[in-house]
Order: C-alpha cells, then sequence, then structure tokens
C-alpha cells in the first residue's frame, strides 16, 4: 500500500497533476491482494484450448504490483507481440492498469497482459492500488487542453468494479 501511495505520488509529480489522483486512494481504498495457484496441466483441467493459462486483459487499479515464482506473465507491446515479464531477484514488477491511462487521458498506457501455459506449477501474487469505492475516474485537467481533448467519459469505478467481481461470479457460478 506504501509503495503503490508513492507510485501515485510519482506519477501527480510527473505529470504536474493536483491532489484528485492521490486523494481518490485516501479515505477507504479498495486495495485488493490476490494469490493466485496454477497447477501443471491447469489450462487442460479448465477445458481450455488455448495457448494461455489466464486469458489477455487489463487491470482495473491505477498500479499492479506483482510477484511471481516462476515466469508466466506475458505483457502484450504495441504491435501485438507477447513478451515475457523476466523473473529478477528481489524486485517487483509494475505494470500500468486501466484507471491511470484514463485519468492521464492516455499519457501513462494500460499493459494488457495474461499468463501464458503453465507448465509446472506456479504462483503468483498481484497488489491492486485501487481508489475509494465513490471514485469516478475522468483525464485530469494537466492532460487535456483545446489540443489534447478529454479521450475517456468519466469512468464509475465502484459499480463498474462490483458489475465485474458479479460477472466473474456468476460465469464461475454456471
Ligand atoms: O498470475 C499472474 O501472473 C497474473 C495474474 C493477473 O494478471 C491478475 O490476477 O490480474
Ligand atoms: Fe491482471
Amino acid at each position: 500500500m506504501v509503495l503503490g501511495d508513492q507510485l501515485l505520488a510519482a506519477c501527480a509529480q510527473d505529470l504536474a497533476l493536483k491532489g484528485a489522483l492521490t486523494d481518490s486512494c485516501r479515505a477507504s481504498p479498495m486495495h485488493h491482494l490476490g494469490l493466485n495457484s496454477y497447477r501443471p496441466g491447469h489450462g487442460a483441467d479448465i477445458a481450455n484450448n488455448v495457448d494461455y493459462a489466464m486469458s489477455p486483459h487489463i487491470d482495473h487499479a491505477y498500479f499492479t504490483v506483482e510477484l511471481q515464482d516462476t515466469p508466466g506473465l506475458q505483457v502484450q507491446d504495441e504491435d501485438g507481440t507477447w513478451l515475457s515479464v523476466p523473473l529478477v531477484p528481489d524486485a517487483v514488477f509494475v505494470s500500468l492498469p486501466d484507471y491511470l491511462q484514463r485519468a492521464t487521458n492516455g499519457v501513462y498506457r494500460r499493459a494488457t497482459h495474461r499468463v501464458g501455459t503453465v507448465r509446472a506449477g506456479r504462483i503468483s501474487i498481484q497488489y491492486k492500488h485501487r481508489p475509494d469505492y465513490s471514485t469516478v475516474v475522468a483525464p485530469l485537467a494537466p492532460c487535456t487542453s483545446a489540443d489534447t481533448p478529454a479521450r475517456y467519459a468519466p469512468f464509475d469505478t465502484g459499480t463498474r468494479y462490483a458489475a465485474l467481481l458479479q460477472s466473474l461470479l456468476n460465469r464461475y457460478n454456471r
């Protein structure tokens, strides 16, 4: 959480953003800590006939901080190429999720990512730095101007996140 706050503050300083970005995580932030465990053959277990163990997606947060015990995480390049995130001793991997792209009007780009085929057991831990439930993320003033109008409509993070979680639950309860 401290690292997330520091990343957010660094981003706000980089783009001369006023309080809106950092304030949105102050009162009762909905940070998320996740633990994923993939078994060998995970893809086959879930009748997956594609070459990845977690499908391509973007994260709904300002920052994601991840640790993996075995390589597997892949990030998509601008030209669509999948790049493997290497294991670096004593380092965490930080990726940029959707809300940061919206708040910065696209100056910071969100990373589409997935987990490639898992051949051995694999564990990953993700920390997602998320704002208060009531936060509506919209492009912030210093990132918009007459020449660069807002590219994104205001995005209600709380209700949209609740809907996303509900849709995941519905998928697994089928
Ligand atoms: O397991 C991984 O390395 C990635 C997990 C992930 O992208 C997520 O939980 O959002
Ligand atoms: Fe993710």
